[in-house]
């Protein structure tokens, strides 16, 4: 990775378990992730595979109920006076977090609009409350500034749109809404949980163009979480892929695309419906994620995946280095194993995605 480049958030070796009356959850056992100013990094994996438990432990707004293990998630800013200051997130209490933090240098898209706006209040109140309550904007300014963030998202008519209230504009609208807020108070970082998950088809790739656009301009970091590696296709620098509260391969976008050593992201890309698969013949990955109450020795992974070998019940694997930005954990990389590769169907899928990637580029 080059020298120059400016992190933003290291999250190191984050273990995070739920106290429940079932028992301990170990949703989050032991992650790494690195993001620098103006990239973008993917967290990709199923339903509970811990993506969003991860990004609220960032955002310092995990439930009551979590314990921290161990870790750190250090976030790196500037003071307004230009000094440079990092904090460990996960040694600050609430209400700093709400102060210095949340909304104003970190700021989040969450997959409903409906849920994220207040349906009381019009949205040019919403969007003019944070920069209010963080920097004490006067209201007329804060007034012009959200006309103009309503602009920079893509709704016409921004002076009438401001007396709106949620229920009348359209999903997609609302969703612009919703990131002209995160917008208001300048973040560093904006991390989106699965923006367009409750959109339409066009409309979601409306509001991914946006995304890319409004991190373009403003040189920002956005840490995106979906299940849908198509989304990650579109956005991703860096891609992390998840499975119950690890990350089993990382790397770039191209390596995570067109070379997956991971068994399971071997069935997450070939699940991915792309427009020669008709949906009838769709993969999906057998069986279901382990119960996180009962921990097992050995590679969670393990009984899903038709290439396991004897020690996957065992002992976990460690992350193996591919190139110094392609890590995989699973045993299969290890000298001593036998050579497995991809399914023939994926091989074949890969290389037709390089073709039509390079063909795009011509
Ligand atoms: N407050 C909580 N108490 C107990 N368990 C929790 C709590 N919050 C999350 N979990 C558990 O932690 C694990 C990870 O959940 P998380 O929501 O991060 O998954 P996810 O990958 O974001 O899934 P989805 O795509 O469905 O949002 C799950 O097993 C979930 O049930």
């Amino acid at each position: 990775m080059s020298e120059n480049k400016e992190k933003i958030l290291a999250i190191s070796d984050l273990d995070i378990t739920f106290k429940t009356t079932a028992g301990p959850v170990h949703a989050i056992r032991g992650i790494n992730i690195d993001l620098y100013k103006g990239e973008t990094v993917a967290i990709v994996g199923e339903s509970g595979s811990g993506k969003s438990v991860t990004m609220k432990a960032a955002m310092g707004i995990l439930a009551s109920n979590a314990e921290v293990n161990g870790g750190k998630i250090e976030f790196s800013y500037h003071h307004a006076d230009g000094t440079p200051k990092t904090v460990d997130i996960l040694q600050k209490d609430k209400k700093w977090i709400r102060r210095h933090i949340n909304g104003k240098r970190i700021a989040m898209v969450f997959q409903d609009p409906m849920t994220s706006l207040d349906p009381t209040m019009t949205i040019g109140k919403q969007i003019m409350e944070g920069m209010i309550w963080h920097f004490k904007t006067p209201k007329k300014e804060a007034w012009d500034r959200a006309v103009h963030l309503l602009e920079e998202v893509g709704i016409t008519d921004a002076e009438k749109r401001m007396k709106n209230y949620p229920h009348q504009l359209s999903g997609g609208m609302r969703q612009r809404v919703v990131i002209a807020i995160a917008l208001a108070c300048n973040p560093d970082l904006l991390i989106c949980d699965e923006p367009t998950t409750a959109l339409d088809v066009t409309i979601q790739a409306k509001i991914i163009e946006l995304i890319r656009k409004v991190q373009r301009e403003r040189g920002i970091s956005v840490i995106y979480i979906t299940h849908d590696l198509g989304v990650v296709a579109k956005v991703a620098d860096y891609v992390n892929v998840m499975y119950a509260g690890k990350i089993v391969e990382k790397g770039k976008i191209n390596e995570i695309f067109y070379d997956p050593r991971h068994p399971y992201t071997w069935g997450l890309l070939s699940a991915m419906p792309d427009l020669d698969t008709d949906d009838d013949r769709l993969y999906t990955i057998p069986g279901s994620p382990p119960n996180l109450l009962r921990e097992k020795p050995g590679d969670a992974f393990a009984p899903r995946n038709q290439y396991a070998l004897e020690i996957d019940d065992k002992l976990e694997p460690p992350m193996f280095r591919i190139t110094d930005t392609h890590y995989v954990a699973t045993w299969l990389l290890d000298p001593r194993a036998p050579k497995v590769e991809m399914p023939e169907e994926l091989r074949v899928r890969i290389e037709r995605m390089k073709k039509e990637a390079e063909e795009y580029e011509d």
